[in-house]
């Protein structure tokens, strides 16, 4: 039998040309003819650089690939966009791969990702206002979730494998004492020898770590997933885990065990347990009350959500005449500020507890002009179709993925003189737009608001107009 023959490893040194869609930096290296390798080229995907970097790599069996992703051994020029105050190594991961780009540099690569998008689909990017950045764009996250590993690990998976996870040391993005509790957890968890959830053999007792906070009420949610109930656990593990965390934390107003035996990743409920306080915190935002629960959507980044909901106000420019539909409306993020200006607002969202939250948080504002309902957003719209008034404002807000064709097409059917849509992805919001033009929608404004520094996402706020004639 011949021997599998081995082409050698090669040291490139390569420039990072653009920022993929999941933030690694991307670099092409080209094969010079005297490698026998002549023209062939290799895509090379690098995480923690910035377009301008100049890196070397080591790439094993490099003359047959075509693509490789890999960690770079040495930064050999700085580009003028990398932030030069971090550790071009030393910085821990954690879903933030934009971290070594300066602020600057983030919010017009940003830029670019909406104009790109919306030019894709032939729409008028002059449009685009100045994007809408962060003061101080660290520590802004109001929610956490870290996976617990099978061998004591507490933290992210590898975006190159999603398998692997990597212990949380720090993140730009969570506030202080989230990590802090991350570290408290992870003591409890050492002194009690409980052991990690195995994905490979559905074993082990820990699976998720959510943390929730509260900026404006100084509140925290802790939640345990586990394969068990909390009743598994010894009285006084117990006992030391709800101790540990309210005498060091006063400000934890929730801690809750939820039983999660389901073999798939997804989280789900098998039943749930109040260790501490109540199954919710209370924030603020934009002078409302909203009660969050353990599931229910509320916006991660509180700052930025408050000038988005300005900003959409603005844009919408609402008034006492106009009655106002809310599709994806969550706890009410947009319908409550909406409603107050409004003569009426009708809001649909899947999640039960949010449309509960929506209608408390509705009559604690003294709203009586809201009605809040559980559906999926294209069955509610159908349910409404019928009735004689279409709103003259629709919002939508959904999540990443977008709306979706049938659902822009119901949309475009339904009418509203005035489409708001938010979106936190381009794409699906540029691809989501396509079909709202063959109904005569035009876009008239277009809002770029950085939700997410120092990660590959960006929100948008697009009012558009039907400009056909009735
Ligand atoms: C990006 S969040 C926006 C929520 C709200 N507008 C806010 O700002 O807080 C998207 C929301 O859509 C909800 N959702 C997801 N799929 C849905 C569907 N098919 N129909 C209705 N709501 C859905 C989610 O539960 C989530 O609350």
């Amino acid at each position: 039998m011949g021997k599998k023959k081995i082409t050698p490893t090669e040291v490139l040194d390569v420039r990072i040309r653009k920022i993929d869609p999941k933030g690694y930096g991307y670099a092409r290296y080209t094969h010079p003819p005297t490698t026998g390798n002549l023209g062939k080229r290799l895509n090379l995907y690098i995480p923690n650089v910035v377009p301008g970097d100049l890196v070397r790599v080591t790439v094993p069996n490099a003359k047959g690939r075509r693509r490789a992703t890999i960690d770079f051994d040495e930064l050999l020029e700085a580009s003028p966009q990398r932030n030069l105050d971090l550790d071009p190594k030393a910085a821990p991961p954690g879903g933030v791969p934009l971290q070594f780009m300066t602020y600057r540099a983030q919010l017009a690569y940003k830029t670019h990702l909406v104009a790109d998008n919306l030019a894709e689909g032939n729409f008028d990017t002059s449009l685009i206002q100045p994007i809408i950045g962060m003061t101080t764009p660290d520590r802004y996250r109001n929610k956490m979730e870290l996976t617990f590993g099978p061998n004591g690990e507490l933290g992210m998976h590898q975006q190159s494998n999603y398998k692997r996870i990597i212990d949380l040391k720090d993140s730009i993005i969570a506030p202080k004492e989230m990590v802090e509790i991350k570290y408290l957890v992870s003591q409890w968890q050492a002194d009690y020898q409980l052991s990690g959830y195995d994905k490979a053999s559905h074993t082990g007792l820990l699976r998720k770590l959510r943390l929730r906070k509260s900026f404006a009420n100084n509140e925290l949610m802790v939640v345990i997933f586990a394969n068990d109930k909390a009743s598994a656990l010894e009285q006084e593990c117990r006992r030391a885990l709800i101790d540990r965390l309210t005498t060091t934390y006063p400000q934890v107003a929730s801690l809750i065990w939820i039983e999660n035996t389901d073999i798939s990743d997804q989280v789900q409920t098998d039943s749930l347990e109040v260790l501490y306080g109540h199954d919710y915190i209370n924030d603020q935002l934009n002078g409302f009350d909203y009660q969050i629960k353990y599931d229910t959507f509320f916006q991660v980044n509180p700052i930025q959500a408050e000038k988005m909901v300005q900003t959409a106000l603005k844009v919408a420019a609402v008034d006492a005449t106009m009655t106002v539909l809310d599709l994806f409306c969550g706890m009410g993020t947009f319908s409550l500020p909406f409603a107050k200006r409004a003569k009426a607002l009708t809001g649909i969202e899947i999640v039960e507890n949010s449309i509960l939250s929506a209608r408390e948080n509705a009559r604690k504002a003294d709203l009586n002009n809201t009605n809040f309902f559980v559906s999926d957003a294209r069955k509610g719209l159908e349910a409404l179709k019928d009735s004689d008034q279409v709103p003259d404002l629709l919002i939508l807000n959904p999540p990443r993925s977008g709306a979706g064709g049938k659902l822009m097409r119901a949309i475009g059917r339904f009418g509203s003189p005035r489409v708001l849509y938010i979106s936190c992805s381009p794409k699906s919001l540029s691809l989501d737009l396509r079909w709202l033009r063959d109904f005569g929608y035009e876009i008239k404004k277009i809002q770029p608001i950085d939700q997410f520094p120092h990660t590959v996402h960006v929100e948008t706020v697009v009012l558009l107009e039907s400009v056909r004639k009735k």
